[in-house]
């Protein structure tokens, strides 16, 4: 291919980050590329994401993709609506960077180490349901804008603590900061949370194999697809109080022999609040190869046990 790829990407310092490993990627595998700002609706409001809704991130950077003002779109995956775009190709899931939450605290504090009365900034009702659930006594407070203001808050002595997504802060070389790095057990971080999508248009095939040869992780987008899966079936955007986690996973199988088999497998575990911050989980394991039926599997489990009065603010 001897045309120059435009690569589109949000303006923020996470998103050139990330866009920029993208690019390099690209140029080594010997493609020529331009690396395009798209300025988006998500950007400009200061408002609450949870208010603003679905899509605020991304649906601009789609439709530029969608008319072809740009080639190539880059998203943190997270901030995808579970929605498909029949426009477009998801061609690549890269490897996904440690999926975890992280706990950003005064004094170097971990979360067991807040006294009561703390206070914990997050613009999240995921991270802020699972942080009432644990039971220390923190007030947690609402909290928006880029990693930096986020960080501030802490520095400035303004808030005790903030919940940050661990990816962001890797990819802006900033793990210096982290406290600690919260246990899924404790906080389930949001579906596709550390993975990117990498999309291009439907018919543009040698930009499609490109992406796919060069970038694609197969195990990565196993993972996702298996927490998107149980976030569309729960229904819930991507603002709901909805966690999900799926792992390739080494199952021992018995198949005769003294030493038995080998097999990979997808572990999922889910996590959904009720509005009355009752804090429901559930987890399967199934075949790598049936990642949306695993996710509907566990989404199916959630609803019984009550996540269908679960709804987020656009659901
Ligand atoms: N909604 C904001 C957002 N979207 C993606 C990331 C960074 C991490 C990632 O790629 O999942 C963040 C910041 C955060 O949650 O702290």
């Amino acid at each position: 291919m001897n045309r120059t790829l435009r690569i589109g990407t949000r303006g923020s310092a996470l998103a050139l980050a990330q866009t920029g490993a993208v690019a390099d990627a690209l140029e080594r595998a010997g493609a020529s590329v331009e690396i395009v700002t798209v300025s988006t609706p998500g950007d400009r409001s200061a408002a609450p994401i949870a208010e603003i809704g679905v899509g605020v991130f991304t649906s601009a950077l789609r439709e530029a993709l969608a008319t072809r003002e740009v080639d190539i779109a880059v998203h943190s995956f997270k901030d995808l609506p579970t929605a498909a775009d029949p426009r477009l190709s998801l061609a690549a899931v890269p490897a996904r960077e440690d999926p975890r939450d992280a706990l950003v605290a005064r004094d170097g504090l971990t979360l067991g180490e807040l006294p009561v009365g703390a206070t914990v900034g997050t613009g999240s009702p995921r991270r802020a349901a699972q942080l009432k659930a644990l039971g220390l006594g923190l007030e947690v407070v609402p909290l928006r804008g880029n990693v930096d203001t986020r960080l501030r808050k802490v520095t400035d002595g303004e808030l005790d603590a903030v919940v940050l997504a661990r990816a962001g802060l890797a990819r802006l070389g900033r793990l210096d900061v982290i406290t600690e790095a919260l246990d899924p057990i404790q906080m389930l971080p949001a579906p596709a949370q550390g993975a990117l999508a990498i999309e291009c248009r439907v018919d543009d095939v040698d930009t499609e194999h490109l992406l796919q040869s060069t970038l694609d992780d197969q195990a990565s987008r196993a993972a996702v697809a298996a927490e998107r899966a149980m976030l569309a079936a729960l229904e819930a955007g991507c603002s709901a109080p909805v966690g999900a986690l799926a792992e390739v996973v080494e199952d021992l199988v018995d198949d005769g022999t003294t030493d038995g088999r080998v097999v990979l497998r997808l572990s999922l575990r889910g996590v959904a609040a009720t509005p009355q911050n009752e804090i429901l989980r559930a987890s399967a394991t199934g075949d790598v190869t049936a990642a949306d039926q695993l996710g509907r599997t566990v989404a199916a489990e959630l609803l019984d046990l009550g996540a269908a009065v679960l709804s987020g603010p656009e659901a």
